[in-house]
C-alpha cells in the first residue's frame, strides 16, 4: 500500500452491478469503522463507461485502477450495449490485460451454512478453487475474423503465459490440500498439449504437491458427481470461465461466489464471478453475497486484514443460516434486507466482543 489510506477503485458497472456494489460498500464501511482507513474512487466502466465517454474502459478509469491498491468491480454488460461497436465485455478483457491480471482465483466451497441450499448430495466436504488463466487464450487470440460465410477465433498460448499461472496454482495448493488437477482437452488441442508439457515441468518444483490431469468434459461431470476430489483446478481461460459457473451452482447459487484476479505486482481486482443479471435488475432481489464476499476477499488478500474478512464471513454465515436469503437461494428477502441483516450481525458480534472484554 502506497500510504496508510488504502486506495480502492470502485467500478459498479451495469444492471445489477450498482445494486450489489452498494451492498458491498455498506459492509466494507461497517467492518472498517475505527479499523481500516480507505478512500474510494468510483469510476464508470462497461456499459456505464460507454454511456459516459463512448468507451467501456475510459482512460481515467484505467488510470484510477492503475494508481489504486485494489479494484472492486461488480458486473458489466447487458442487452442495452449488445450492438455497440465496442461492447462492455471488451472493456473487461482490456482491464484484465492492462493490469496484467493473469491469474483468476475462483473458490468453490460449500460451507455448513450453505449445505441446505446445494442441489447436490454431499457426503464429504466440498472445498476447491479454480485457478483460471485470464489474459490469454481464445478470448484474446489473433486472428479473429468474421465475414458473411465464416468466423475465426484463435486459441493461442505461450510457455511463459502457462508457466506463471501454473506457479500460482501450485503455490496455492502448497497451502491447501497439496493437489493440483490440470483441466484441458489434450486429446484434441495443440494448446492443451503445450499446457501439459509446461505444467508437468512446473510440478517438479513442488514435490509436496500431487498432480493429475482431466479432460474438460470429464471434469465437468466430476464437478457434479465427485467435487470433493478436487483441491486446485488449473485451467485455461475459456474452460475456467465455464467450469466456474458450473462449480458456483453446486454451492446453491451463482450469486454467492467472489473472485480475485491478480498479476505479479500491482493492484488485484475483486469481482463476483457472475454477470450483470439483466433479467433481475431493478427488482431489488439480486443476491449481494458475491459482492460482499468479494469485499472480504479483498481485505484478506490485498490489505492483510483476515480479521475483518473473518468478521464478514461470520456475518454472512449467520444470515444464511437464519434463512434470510434472496430468491435465487429459494428465499424471499431483498438485496437490502440481506445486506442489513449481515451488517446487524457484524455490529452485534462487535458489541458482544466489547462487552465481554470490558467486564
Ligand atoms: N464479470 C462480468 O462483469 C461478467 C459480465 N457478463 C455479462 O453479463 C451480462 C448478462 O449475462 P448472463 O449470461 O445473463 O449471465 P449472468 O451471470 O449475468 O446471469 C446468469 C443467471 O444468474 C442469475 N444471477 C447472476 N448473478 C446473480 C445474483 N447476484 N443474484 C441472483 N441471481 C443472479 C441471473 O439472474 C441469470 O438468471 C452479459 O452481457 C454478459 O456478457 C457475464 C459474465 C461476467
Ligand atoms: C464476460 C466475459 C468476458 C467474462 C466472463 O464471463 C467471466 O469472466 O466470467
Ligand atoms: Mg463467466
Amino acid at each position: 500500500m502506497s500510504d496508510q489510506i488504502a486506495k480502492i477503485t470502485v467500478l459498479p458497472g451495469d444492471y445489477i452491478g450498482p445494486e450489489i456494489m452498494k451492498a458491498g460498500l455498506a459492509v466494507l464501511k461497517t467492518v472498517s469503522e475505527d479499523e481500516f482507513a480507505y478512500q474510494i474512487d468510483e469510476r464508470p466502466f462497461g456499459g456505464a463507461g460507454i454511456d459516459e465517454t463512448g468507451d467501456p474502459l475510459p482512460e481515467a478509469t484505467l488510470a484510477s485502477a492503475k494508481a489504486s491498491d485494489a479494484v472492486l468491480l461488480a458486473a458489466i454488460g447487458g442487452p442495452k450495449w449488445d450492438r455497440a461497436i465496442k461492447r462492455p465485455e471488451k472493456g473487461l478483457l482490456e482491464i484484465r490485460q492492462k493490469l496484467n491480471l493473469f491469474a483468476n482465483i475462483r473458490p468453490t466451497s460449500i460451507s455448513r451454512a450453505m449445505q441446505k441450499y446445494s442441489p447436490i448430495k454431499q457426503v464429504e466436504p466440498v472445498d476447491f478453487v479454480i485457478v483460471r488463466e485470464l489474459t490469454s487464450g481464445i478470448y484474446f487470440g489473433q486472428p479473429r475474423e468474421i465475414d458473411d460465410y465464416r468466423a475465426i477465433d484463435t486459441m493461442h498460448y505461450t510457455v511463459d503465459e502457462i508457466r506463471r499461472v501454473a506457479q500460482v496454482a501450485f503455490e496455492m495448493a502448497e497451502k491447501r490440500r497439496q493437489h493440483v488437477t490440470m483441466v484441458d482437452k489434450a486429446n484434441v488441442l495443440a494448446t492443451s498439449n503445450l499446457w501439459r508439457r509446461v505444467v508437468e515441468d512446473v510440478s517438479a518444483d513442488y514435490p509436496d504437491v500431487t498432480y493429475d490431469t482431466s479432460y474438460v468434459d470429464a471434469a465437468a461431470m466430476k464437478i457434479i458427481s465427485a467435487p470433493e476430489q478436487f483441491d486446485v483446478i488449473l485451467t485455461e481461460n475459456m474452460f475456467g470461465d465455464i467450469l466456474s459457473d458450473e462449480s458456483a451452482e453446486i454451492t446453491g447459487s451463482l450469486g454467492t461466489i467472489p473472485s480475485m484476479s491478480r498479476g505479479t505486482t500491482g493492484p488485484a481486482l475483486y469481482e463476483p464471478i457472475h454477470g450483470s443479471a439483466p433479467d433481475i435488475a431493478g427488482k431489488g432481489i439480486a443476491n449481494p453475497l458475491s459482492m460482499i464476499n468479494s469485499v472480504a476477499m479483498m481485505l484478506r488478500h490485498s490489505f492483510d486484514r483476515p480479521d475483518l474478512a473473518d468478521e464478514i464471513a461470520k456475518g454472512v454465515d449467520a444470515v444464511i443460516e437464519s434463512g434470510i436469503v434472496t430468491p435465487d437461494l429459494g428465499g424471499q428477502a431483498t438485496t437490502d434486507q440481506v445486506t442489513s441483516a449481515i451488517i446487524n450481525q457484524i455490529c452485534e458480534r462487535r458489541n458482544a466482543y466489547v462487552e465481554n472484554n470490558v467486564r
